[in-house]
């Protein structure tokens, strides 16, 4: 069997590890991604992307449609078959060809096959061809072979052939009738796409919908979402599942039954780590791989891991953020050059703990970030809670006719400084970054006051929620 040597290996090549390998290369050392199947992994062919697309020609629409003058100019029915088209257009109608020659620019060799540790800085190749091929790495390797779905204990499930969210997201065309068992992100944005082609969409909720998030933007959601025909049970568990021909019956505890063309399993994900030798390495198999904010593996000075992997925070900004902090900690580690590890510093991902921001594209879309009011009570701040109603400021009412929306802001009183933000409404996405910013650089209340909103954007629902909140407690600090 050849042996390579690299200064540092890498497996996967999804976002995080294609980042974490171009930093590495841009401190100047030599990289090399391990990855069995598509450059680019998750997100690129089976999950943001792919995902957005099926979600944004009718929210387009629908957003026409709520804006007088111009509603009248789109009154046909979506287009489904171009929805399909662009979406096989922006998942790069699953070839990663585009993505092989940005490894070549940035200097990154790839090989094509599944990567297992096989002792320290070694890793052993399975590659395409029933062959193998040894690595060595000079300094690190970083472990970054992301996430796959979970799928739940119940009876007959596998055999009836459910999507996971790849299926969903890569599907030719959409079913007649579509159940979800989920409530969380990927369920109540898929439920929004296909709910949009016409499907018959059903969701069975273990609990309600985007629980995790501040319970508005749920209960939002999921009001949304009955209003396009989506029919949601709430507690629902279930019990079995059966597959004759093209009807799935979803059976529930209560004895109720659900049949669907097509079902969908949207229950949270599961780290890819159960066949990569982590046991050579004194780590487990099948368990997600914790990190210290450098992205290193304890026990194991030469072994990093970013992404899904690590189990941080499931989204491609922060994996990409991990990975940055990996590389360039990796090449100064490498080069013996100093160390920036105290929190905020260059070599550490802390926004993981602290500000970490989501958007779920539904509709209304849901943008968050930090803490909720109730994590933030349950980590012993003190607590205020601003809310307003988002559709009274000008610019969300200019932007949509009989516009609604809410924003809760969540304020550590004792430091006056926002520990979290939630916007529900619709193009609420770009109002989070003022809100991660803020979190970030602990700005004080105070100094925000000074941070003018343009009129007349929805941007100025930060003077509302200042206002909300008082310019004297502002002060106070
Ligand atoms: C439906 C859906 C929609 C989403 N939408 C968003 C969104 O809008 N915004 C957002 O921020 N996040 C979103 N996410 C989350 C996002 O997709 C993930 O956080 C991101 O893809 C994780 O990137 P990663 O590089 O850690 O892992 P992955 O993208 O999973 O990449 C891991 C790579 O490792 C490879 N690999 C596996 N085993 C090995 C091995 N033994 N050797 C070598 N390589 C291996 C895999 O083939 C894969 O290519 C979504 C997720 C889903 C499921
Ligand atoms: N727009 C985005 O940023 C975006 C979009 C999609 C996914 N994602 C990421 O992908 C990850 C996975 O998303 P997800 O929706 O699969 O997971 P999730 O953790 O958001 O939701 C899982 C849901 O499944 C339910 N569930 C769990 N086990 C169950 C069971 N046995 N039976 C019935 N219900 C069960 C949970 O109660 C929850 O409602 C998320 O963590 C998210 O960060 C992000």
């Amino acid at each position: 069997m050849t042996t390579a040597e690299y200064d540092v290996i890498v497996l996967g090549a999804g976002v995080a590890g294609e980042n974490a390998a171009d930093r590495a290369v841009q401190g100047g050392l030599t990289a090399v991604i391990v990855e069995p199947e598509l450059v680019g992994g998750e997100c690129s062919y089976w999950a943001c992307v792919p995902s957005k697309a099926l979600l944004r020609p009718a929210q387009a629409m629908r957003a026409a449609q709520k804006v007088k003058g111009a509603a009248d100019a789109v009154t046909g029915p979506l287009d489904v078959d171009a929805v399909f088209e662009r979406r096989d257009f922006f998942a790069a109608e699953w070839a990663d060809a585009g993505q092989v020659e940005w490894l070549e620019s940035a200097g990154i060799d790839l090989i094509r096959g599944a990567g297992r540790l096989s002792g320290e800085r070694e890793v052993t190749v399975a590659l395409g061809d029933g062959g193998a091929r040894k690595l060595r790495a000079r300094h690190a390797v970083v472990v970054a072979t992301g996430s796959r779905a979970a799928m739940p204990r119940i009876a007959g499930l596998a055999d009836a052939q459910p999507w996971t969210s790849r299926e969903a997201t890569s599907a030719p065309a959409a079913p007649t009738s579509l159940v979800i068992i989920g409530g969380g992100v990927v369920a109540a944005e898929m439920a929004t796409a296909y709910a949009g082609f016409g499907t018959e969409v059903t969701m069975l909720s273990r609990g309600g919908i985007l629980t995790t998030m501040e319970p508005f933007a749920g209960d939002r959601v999921a009001d949304s979402l009955r209003a396009m025909g989506v029919v949601i049970h709430e507690n629902a568990e279930t019990h079995s599942v059966n597959r004759e021909g093209d009807t799935v019956t979803v059976t529930l505890v209560d004895g109720r039954t659900i049949e669907a063309e097509e079902l969908l399993v949207a229950t949270g994900r599961e780290p890819r780590t159960s066949d990569i030798g982590l046991e050579t390495v004194g780590l487990t198999p099948g368990e997600w791989i914790a990190t210290d904010d450098t992205m290193r593996v304890q026990g194991n000075h030469w072994l990093y891991a970013v992404g899904d992997v690590t189990h941080r925070a499931l989204l491609t900004h922060q994996g990409k953020y991990q990975a940055r902090a990996a590389g360039d900690v990796i090449a100064a580690r490498a080069a013996g050059t100093a160390i920036d590890d105290q929190p905020w510093g260059r070599h550490v991902a802390t926004a993981d703990h602290v500000a970490v921001p989501q958007v779920t594209f539904t509709e209304p879309e849901v943008a968050s970030v930090g803490l909720t009011a109730h994590t933030a009570r349950a980590a012993g701040l003190t607590v205020e809670v601003i809310d307003y109603d988002l559709g009274a400021v000008s610019g969300a009412s200019l932007r949509e006719d009989h516009y609604e929306g809410a924003a809760r802001m969540v304020v550590d009183r004792e430091r006056s400084v926002i520990v979290g933000a939630t916007f529900v409404g619709a193009d609420v996405a770009e109002l989070l970054h003022a809100a991660t910013t803020a979190i970030v650089g602990e700005i004080p209340l105070s100094r925000l006051w000074h941070a003018v909103p343009a009129f007349p954007t929805m941007s100025e629902v930060w003077l509302r929620l200042l206002e909300g909140y008082g310019r004297d407690s502002a002060q106070s600090v």
